[in-house]
């Protein structure tokens, strides 16, 4: 039987090397995610795009369920062929956001990025937050991701080398890009991050202009963009707004519900990619464990002194700081909490075995 794997431009849809072997047809074919919906998933494999269940072991447990750009492997289940996902491979990223609720738990948003664009508005002071702009730099890191910034709106100003001197003294070497979606500056500097298998997407608060750098880069609405009549399997018809885009002339944009309530969800690493003036400044510190804080002969703190770092970014670190101290203990106790709940469930496994094997003359 011929492959069906061959039938599609696999790397024109961002496939490549680190994904391994396409599959043999025996194994099952693989397909990229452009649209979740509440569990319910629409892939582009080989038969171009279609709806698709998840296995069960996928249902049963949310850290294996595939998010948007993911690529999956899919067989064609029972007599109805109906395309069943029955793994995820391994991702090059993943933009994640901590689920809200008594429970921090990880959920991807969008997976096997290229470029995270980081989005602000230069259409009012307020908008322009360097804070913010750290905090996305810092998430972003995290995804494994390559940030870069733009200033979008530039249509407002005569001149924008203020701002992106000011954004780029936070920036940590990232780029910065003056934009607009409304006249097309910079558009190609963006565009110079897409083409053939490429994946990007724009993250920032409400407002900045990311639905309109989206739709400036897709320009026509093509076939492959805009809604997709979706049939669950199940009878029933929704229609949802595609999440994965081909962008003409190659690439694509992911733009998912989920990348825009983004919450904080890194480690200290990232912090220290992101504020890597500080990081630079603290092995002068003279104790190792040095907080900035408190201790004498803090070298971060001199800077801060001497002018060269500032004292709000000091305080931001501070805060983002605490933040994933504050997520890394949610999440050892939700480790905690699940090793117990295993431990439960394999003490009651335990019993059954034995009262069952004492039957028989052995246990445990
Ligand atoms: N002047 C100017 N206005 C823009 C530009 N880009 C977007 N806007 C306006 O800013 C507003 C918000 O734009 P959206 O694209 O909806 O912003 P968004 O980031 O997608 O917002 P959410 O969907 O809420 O996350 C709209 O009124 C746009 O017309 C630009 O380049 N210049
Ligand atoms: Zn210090």
């Amino acid at each position: 039987m011929e492959s069906l794997n061959s039938k599609i431009d696999y790397p024109a849809l961002g496939w490549d090397a680190s994904f391994g072997e396409l599959p043999t047809p025996e194994a099952g074919v693989a397909a990229r995610v452009v649209t979740e919906n509440r569990g319910h998933f629409v892939v582009l494999g080989p038969s171009g795009e279609s709806a698709a269940v998840l296995a069960g072991a996928l249902r049963k447990n949310p850290e294996l369920r595939p998010a948007v750009g993911d690529w999956v492997v899919m067989g064609f289940e029972g007599c109805a062929g109906v395309p069943t996902i029955h793994r995820v491979l391994a991702r090059k990223s993943k933009l994640s956001r901590k689920v809200t609720g008594r429970m921090t738990r990880e959920q991807v948003v969008a997976a096997n990025l290229d470029t995270v664009f980081i989005v602000s508005g230069l259409d009012g002071g307020r908008n322009l937050n360097l804070r913010r702009i750290e905090r996305y730099l810092v998430f972003t890191w995290n995804s494994g991701a390559v940030p870069v910034i733009l200033l979008n709106k530039a249509d407002l100003h005569g001149d924008n080398t203020a701002f992106v001197r000011e954004v780029e003294a936070v920036a940590g070497g990232v780029p910065v890009q003056a934009v607009s979606a409304h006249d097309g500056t910079g558009l190609d500097f963006v565009r110079s991050y897409l083409g053939p298998g490429r994946t990007i997407g724009f993250v920032g608060s409400s407002g900045v202009g990311k639905s309109a750098l989206t739709n400036a880069l897709i320009g026509q609405v093509t076939q492959l963009t805009g809604d997709v009549r979706q049939g669950d399997l199940t009878g029933r018809h929704t229609t949802t707004r595609r999440q994965l885009l081909l962008v003409p002339g190659g690439g694509m944009i992911i733009d998912t519900p989920g990348m825009r309530e983004l919450q904080l969800w890194s480690e200290d690493e990232d912090l220290n990619d992101a504020f890597g003036d500080i990081a630079a400044a603290s092995r002068q510190c003279r104790f190792k464990d040095c907080t900035h804080t408190v201790e004498p002969g803090c070298a971060v703190k001199g800077a801060v002194d001497d002018g060269d770092i500032q004292t709000a970014r000091l305080e931001s670190y501070h805060k983002l700081s605490q933040e994933i101290e504050h997520l890394a203990q949610r999440e050892s106790y939700l480790g905690r909490l699940e090793e117990k709940a295993r431990g439960k469930t394999f003490g009651k496994m335990l019993k059954t075995f034995n009262k069952t094997n004492r039957k028989q003359g052995g246990t445990l």
